[in-house]
C-alpha cells in the first residue's frame, strides 16, 4: 500500500493551480470535470502519480470559500534550502506565515507558507548527507 494523495477543497481552482505550479514548482498532472456531480479535480505533484504522492485539488462548482476549521495541520514539502525557498516564494507573491529557522526545540530548518485558500504548507530543509 502507499499514500496516493491528499485532497484539498479549494475556492478557485485556477488560483490554486497557479500557486502550486508557479510558487511551489509542482506540475498539473491531471484535470477532470465531473458534470453529474458538478466538481473538478486537479492533481498536482512533483512526479507522476504512479511514483509519488500528490495533491488532489477539488473545486465544487460555485463554492468559493470554506471554513477550514482548526483541525487540519499542514502538508510538508522537502526543499534543499528553506531560506532560499522562502525568498523565492516571497518574490513570487507567496505568503510566508512562519519565517525560516530551526524548529522550536530542535535543529531541523523549517518554514510555513499559506496557500491561496489558507492551507498551511510546511517547508522542511533536506538533511545534508
Ligand atoms: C478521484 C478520487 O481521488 C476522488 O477523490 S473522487 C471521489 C469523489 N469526490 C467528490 O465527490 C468531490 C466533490 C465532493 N462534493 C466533495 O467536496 O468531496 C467522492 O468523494 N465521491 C463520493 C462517493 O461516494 O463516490
Ligand atoms: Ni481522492
Amino acid at each position: 500500500m502507499r499514500i496516493l494523495h491528499t485532497m484539498l477543497r479549494v475556492g478557485d481552482l485556477d488560483r490554486a493551480i497557479s500557486f502550486y505550479q508557479d510558487v511551489l514548482g509542482m506540475r498539473l498532472l491531471r484535470r477532470s470535470d465531473n458534470e453529474q456531480y458538478q466538481y473538478t479535480l486537479a492533481f498536482m505533484g512533483y512526479d507522476d502519480m504512479a511514483h509519488s504522492t500528490v495533491l488532489e485539488l477539488t473545486y465544487n462548482w460555485g463554492v468559493n470559500s470554506y471554513d477550514l476549521g482548526g483541525a487540519f495541520g499542514h502538508i510538508a514539502i522537502e526543499v534543499d534550502n528553506v531560506y532560499a525557498a522562502c525568498e523565492k516564494i516571497k518574490s513570487l507573491g507567496g505568503v510566508i506565515s512562519r519565517e525560516p529557522g530551526p524548529v522550536k526545540g530542535g535543529t531541523t530548518e523549517i518554514a510555513f507558507v499559506k496557500d491561496p485558500d489558507g492551507y498551511a504548507i510546511e517547508l522542511i530543509q533536506a538533511k545534508e548527507d
